[in-house]
């Protein structure tokens, strides 16, 4: 490979070098073939462009390199007409999938110029090739490229000063939104939330139609974007107010803006507009469906932003990065990959409207009380295939019969499920109750013209059932016969020539022909004209037979022709229906995931909370979801928390300072409180006995210390960073978990700054606070603000050892036994000893043990 790389590195000029920069080449010098590849690379300067050449797609000058490189593939090189040898790679034409998947993921554009004639129709001339696709990271459709528990979405923002509009879509279900709002730290936040697969943004810079790629850095990438995502640099001009307006107003057939809530947000329009220029110049090969146009503002969802997300390891854990261990995949007991993706959206959405929380805890409350429904539905769930995803292909024309045999199958199991919830109260089964009639009859159709078990392909027969099309049957009928004639040939020939091992045969080049060993090529009848010979046969056809095989081959075309047009405008008509497909895929994926949080509720014995307007959070005896599925049943210690009620601040305070030795459990309860809240606003049920829970406009958290290398900042700074974003924009309806604040600095600074903070918190935010600490001189505030109380994580002291009971109790903790963990985690008993003795010597000395009151007074 290294020799490859070196010689790619090389011009035209060395002997033995390919060329890899085709913009080097005199392009009237390259074979006919080259020329065509180059125009084709021209028009698709940014994509890696894969050439269909026999049963390959190759890959010329530096996409050769490029394809080589990122997937470890040889990288050879090819005579290409007078100019010499270019760089080439390849790989087979039936793997292009998951090759051209392999680069997409890794942040590239792939283009396919498949041959769309046969090499035996262009007899001698250069094969017709087209673009037949165009994939970018944003717009892929095909399954086996898609992750089925998640959205892709494509996403388009437009920044003007403080101001932003963002846009996205996942053309695999249509989903199709728009926002706008004020402040880059929110688009920050949105952008994070969705976490795109590409993102359109409008630029002047010259290199338009660029993909920069997860991690490049660029001038034109506006600072509050991270880098982290693949963006195209798109021109301005689409995303210009009239332009996408327009745009708009006739991909949706509308006169205004006004129905989709659009009309007054220029920049959501333009952003929209500009992602739906970009569909439209990407996938003009396939016909995307989106939905309709709908708006939303931030404002109607809790805030999970970024380091919550992370912190309190929502869909993937921390450490690992991986769902094993996260929230969604403590929850998830959904039947459905449509439900799968609702409630990883849901859980990125919490909601705000006490109304709408309670919908959803309804028709939880319903399943769990109702078990036999519960079980019902769930089964009939595990049968529906992704109609979502199902319709989007057979909207852009890349379902096969397969896909709509299984999108057949779905709709048939919605009158049973329509059945089983028919008594249902609770509105998101209710919603489930009324199959719309033209489902059924589509399914019907569907199930009337496709066979049992069809075929990958579409158009090589096989696909309609008999007795649906009088003109298909009787196509079927001849060709059958014709078939029956060749079948009967064999038998005939071996009479008349006396030949028991005669065979009749069919090769692509040559059709059909008689085949006799060559040992009795004396016996061959007079009308045989020989066509080929091999080594121990000779192969025959006869004038009679060559006429058949015409007639047979234009009957088979013809009847394949005929299957594939009642195939294509079967899946039209799918499409034609994709809207109301579509609207029941979200019923069917919203019942689902309540389904399987009824489930979880049952299961792990989960408790309906109560909602309520005011800013208490009271929750008796909760449990961490996810840390409790790990540990064996019934080894979870349950705690409680009570935060926020003023009537009662003595036992319900605004911010708790809550201390205990390493490892006993601070921050899995801090996480816990957030989690529980999390769960209660996306309408779940809550680990706990019993919970009443004040609606939060933003869960904040500060947990851990991790250090962001990829943008060169410290501990310290990252946790400084963390802290300033929570004070500068927590209100007295946030939720705020502070896990070790000031750690990464000396001891008087980081303690200094940790007070403050608490006291900032307590004081002018007034939000419920959780403040983990091993400064137990924060304890002090308590005795100074009527809002503060201690609490701590207890621990059994014995003489060799200490029990982590992981208890919360009110009262601080004396001693951080941080010693003691040096100790078990196995540091020297030399170094342990002169620990100890350091201590004393720090406590003795140390003016922070005398409290801080003192402190301040000094
Ligand atoms: N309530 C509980 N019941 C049972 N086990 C628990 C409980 N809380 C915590 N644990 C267990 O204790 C381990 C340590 O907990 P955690 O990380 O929360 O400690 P910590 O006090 O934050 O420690 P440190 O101060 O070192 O960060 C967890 O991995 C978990 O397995």
């Amino acid at each position: 490979m290294t020799a490859s790389y070196s010689a790619s590195q090389s011009t035209a000029n060395k002997a033995n070098a390919y060329i890899t920069d085709h913009h080097q080449v005199d392009v009237s010098k390259l074979s006919q073939m080259y020329q065509h590849y180059v125009e084709v690379k021209e028009m698709h300067p940014h994509a890696v462009l894969f050439y269909r050449v026999g049963d390959f797609f190759e890959c010329y000058f530096s996409d050769a390199v490029t394809l080589a490189q990122e997937l470890e593939l040889v990288l050879t090189s090819k005579q290409a007409g007078e100019q010499g040898r270019v760089a080439m790679s390849g790989v087979p034409h039936h793997a292009w999938e998951r090759h051209a998947t392999d680069l997409v993921a890794k942040g590239y554009a792939v283009v396919i110029c498949d041959q769309v004639e046969d090499a035996a129709e262009a007899a001698g001339r250069l094969v017709r090739r087209e673009v037949t696709r165009i994939i970018t990271p944003g717009t892929l459709l095909e399954d086996g490229m898609l992750k089925a528990s998640k959205n892709n979405y494509l996403a388009a923002v437009v920044i003007i000063g403080d101001n932003w509009g963002l846009a996205y879509t996942d053309i695999s279900t249509g989903e199709f939104l728009t926002t706008q709002s004020t402040n880059l730290e929110h688009l920050t936040q949105e952008v994070m939330r969705l976490q795109p697969a590409e993102i359109l943004i409008p630029t002047n810079a010259p290199d338009l139609g660029a993909l920069l790629r997860p991690g490049e850095k660029s001038s034109s990438l506006p600072e509050c974007l991270p880098a982290s995502f693949c963006y195209c640099m798109r021109s301005q001009i689409p995303f210009s107010v009239g332009e996408a307006r327009s745009r708009l107003l006739q991909k949706f057939k509308l006169k205004s803006l006004e129905g989709i809530g659009c009309e007054h947000l220029p920049l959501a329009v333009r952003a929209a507009g500009g992602l739906l220029e970009y569909l439209e110049e990407t996938q003009k090969e396939s016909k995307i469906y989106l939905q309709p146009l709908r708006s939303y503002t931030l404002t109607d969802f809790l805030v999970v932003d970024s380091q919550t997300r992370r912190n309190l390891e929502i869909t993937q854990t921390v450490r690992d990065g991986i769902y094993h261990g996260s929230l969604l995949w403590s929850l998830d007991r959904t039947s459905t990959a449509m439900g799968g993706r609702a409630l990883r959206r849901w859980l990125l959405q919490p909601l705000l409207d006490i109304k709408g929380i309670g919908s959803r805890q309804d028709t939880i409350q319903e399943l769990v009380e109702n078990t036999a429904l519960r079980h019902d539905i769930r089964q009939l769930l595990k049968q529906i295939y992704d109609l979502e995803r199902l319709t989007g292909r057979a909207g852009s024309g890349r379902a096969n019969a397969r896909d709509l045999k299984a999108l057949a199958d779905s709709l048939s199991k919605l009158p049973e499920l329509a059945h089983i919830v028919s008594e249902a109260n609770s509105p998101f089964l209710k919603a489930l109750q009324k199959v719309p009639p033209e489902m059924e009859v589509l399914g019907r159709k569907i199930s009337a013209h496709i066979v049992e078990s069809p075929p990958i392909q579409i158009k090589e027969g096989g696909v309609i059932r008999g007795g649906v099309n009088p003109q298909l049957d009787e196509r079927k009928a001849l060709v059958e016969e014709d078939q029956r004639w060749i079948a009967n040939l064999e038998v005939e020939e071996r009479g008349r020539t006396g030949v028991p091992t005669l065979k009749v045969g069919f090769n692509k080049t040559f059709g059909y022909y008689i085949s006799i060993s060559r040992s009795k090529s004396d016996q061959v009848p007079s009308n045989y004209i020989r066509k080929q010979t091999l080594t121990n046969e000779e192969r025959y056809i006869t004038a009679e037979l060559k006429e058949r095989e015409t007639r047979i081959l234009n009957a088979q075309d013809d009847l394949f022709q005929l299957e594939y047009e009642i195939f294509v405008a079967l899946r039209e008509e799918v499409a034609n229906h994709a809207e109301t497909i579509r609207n029941l895929s979200r019923a069917i994926a919203a019942a689902d995931v309540l389904c399987g949080l009824a489930e979880l509720a049952v299961i792990q014995g989960y408790c309906r909370p109560a909602i309520v307007e005011g800013r208490e959070i009271y929750i008796l005896d909760g449990r961490h979801p996810v840390v409790e599925q790990s540990l064996p049943a019934g080894f979870f210690v349950p705690n409680s928390t009570n935060l926020g009620n003023e009537q009662k601040q003595d036992s319900s305070p605004d911010l708790v300072i809550l201390t205990g030795p390493n490892a006993s459990g601070k921050s899995c309860y801090l996480r816990q409180v957030g989690l529980i809240q999390l769960m209660a606003q996306i309408g779940s049920f809550v680990p706990a006995k019993y919970a009443k829970l004040g609606i939060c406009d933003r869960v904040f958290t500060r947990v851990g210390a991790v250090d962001d290398l990829a943008t060169g900042q410290s501990t310290f700074m990252v946790e400084m960073n963390e802290t300033a974003n929570i004070l500068n924009h927590a209100t007295s309806r946030s939720l705020i978990l502070l896990d070790e604040i000031g750690r990464g600095t000396a001891t008087f600074d980081g303690l200094s700054i940790a007070w403050a903070v608490a006291e900032y918190l307590a004081t002018d935010i007034k939000a419920r606070t959780i403040f983990a600490t091993h400064y137990h001189e924060l304890n002090e505030l308590s005795s100074i603000l009527g809002n503060v109380a201690n609490y701590q994580v207890t621990v059994k002291e014995m003489p060799d050892q200490i029990i982590f009971l992981h208890q919360v109790q009110p009262g601080g903790a004396q001693k951080s036994y941080g010693i003691e963990a040096g100790r078990l985690a196995g540091l020297p008993p030399v170094v342990i000893k002169r620990a100890k003795q350091v201590m004393g010597q720090i406590e003795q000395h140390s003016k922070i043990s005398l409290g801080l009151q003192n402190l301040n007074t000094d």
